[in-house]
């Protein structure tokens, strides 16, 4: 039987992944060294191997005992203050592991490759919203490190029979309407999930980093995609790969954007509470606004949005943290 390979798949979108490619039938193997990830939020089809992708002893195994048709690579450090401060961290876990885990993939013959990318490379971009044929100037470490992913793939793709698909993920939010997983980081830094927290008691307070920002009312501005959404984007992919056999680059992201206080305001409204909410300086490596344009996705796949909506992203949230906390 024909195996996908999910790096991260204990995380925040690797599980969701997980789930709809368990759900679809397909057989899951994921590989997570559980730094980040919550084996409670897997889903019990799938077997989890606990270890690093940049093990080669431990991929060559893994390579031997199931015949993988296709990895799906979350595993990742994904904070991008933290790749600021720490920068050498990012090029270890996103790119010096990933050529490890390619190398591997090469060596057994793996014919595709799903790969979490990120706005994060496009940087400031001049104009928005944002094709995948803008200028990628990514403005911090960790959007770097994964534009050194996409190109070791562009290359790896042209020298061998692997084709992938990069997924250039814009603002991830919300959590699995059905419940079964969702953001779990203790440490959480994303908005909507800082939000959250402290909507169901579990923060004092939060604060807006950056209110002048050349934006309408001077905080930074995302394109917010439901994780649902995204994980369908996935299964497209897939798809696209197996019948294309090429490789490609896609938005994923609705294509316009909330700043910061709208954000919070759709989270006020959704708990009926106003939000201890303080105003701080920037943080590092913030550009001030990011809108995808996702056409490319949808014409290439025919991906379609289901969860568009901003309340809804907010309230999937907090269905998930009200029942972690429960
Ligand atoms: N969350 C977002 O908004 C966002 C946006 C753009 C791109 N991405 C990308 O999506 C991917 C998944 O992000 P996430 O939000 O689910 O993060 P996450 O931290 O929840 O998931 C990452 C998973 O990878 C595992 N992991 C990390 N390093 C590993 C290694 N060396 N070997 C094995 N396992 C390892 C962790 O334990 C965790 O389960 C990342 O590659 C990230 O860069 C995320
Ligand atoms: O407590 C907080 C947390 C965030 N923000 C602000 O909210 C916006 C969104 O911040 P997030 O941390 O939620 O997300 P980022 O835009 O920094 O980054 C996310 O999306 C990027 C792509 O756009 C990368 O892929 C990255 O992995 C992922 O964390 C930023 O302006 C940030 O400064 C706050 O004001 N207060």
């Amino acid at each position: 039987m024909s195996t996908l390979l999910v790096t991260g798949g204990a995380g925040y979108i690797g599980s969701h992944v997980a789930w709809a490619l368990v759900d679809a039938g397909h057989h899951v193997v994921i590989l997570d060294n559980l730094s980040t990830g919550v084996r409670e939020n897997i889903p019990p089809q799938a077997r989890l191997v606990i270890g690093d992708v940049g093990d080669a002893v431990l991929l060559k195994r893994l390579f031997t005992n199931h015949t993988v048709d296709a990895i799906l690579h979350f595993a990742g450090s994904i904070v991008v203050p933290e790749s600021v401060e720490n920068p050498l961290k990012y090029y270890d876990n996103n790119t010096t592991r990933t050529r490890t885990l390619l190398e591997a993939a090469v060596t057994a013959g793996v014919p595709r490759f799903v790969f979490s990318s990120t706005a994060a490379v496009y940087g400031e971009p001049a104009h928005l919203p944002v094709t995948e044929d803008s200028p990628t100037r990514p403005i911090n470490p960790y959007g770097r490190s994964k534009l050194m992913t996409e190109w070791m793939l562009e290359d790896v793709s042209r020298a061998h029979p692997l084709n992938y698909v990069a997924l250039r993920y814009f603002n991830v939010a919300g959590a699995d309407p059905a419940g079964r997983t969702g953001q779990s980081t203790p440490q959480a830094t994303h908005l909507i999930k800082v939000a959250c927290q402290l909507a169901t008691g579990q923060r004092e307070s939060m604060a807006i980093f950056g209110t002048d920002y050349p934006t309408d009312d001077g905080t930074c501005v995302r394109d917010y995609i439901h994780v649902s959404d995204l994980a369908d984007a996935h299964l497209r992919a897939l798809e696209f790969l197996a019948e294309h056999k090429t490789s490609a680059v896609f938005n994923c992201g609705y294509g316009h954007g909330y700043s910061v206080r709208q954000v919070v305001s759709a989270v006020e409204r959704v708990v009926g509470k106003k939000l201890n909410v303080t105003q701080s300086p920037r943080r590092a490596g913030d550009p001030p606004e990011l809108i995808s344009d996702p056409t490319r996705l949808r014409q290439a796949t025919g991906w379609e949005p289901r969860h568009d909506d901003l309340e809804t992203i907010v309230k999937s949230a907090l269905d998930w943290e009200a029942q972690t906390r429960a």
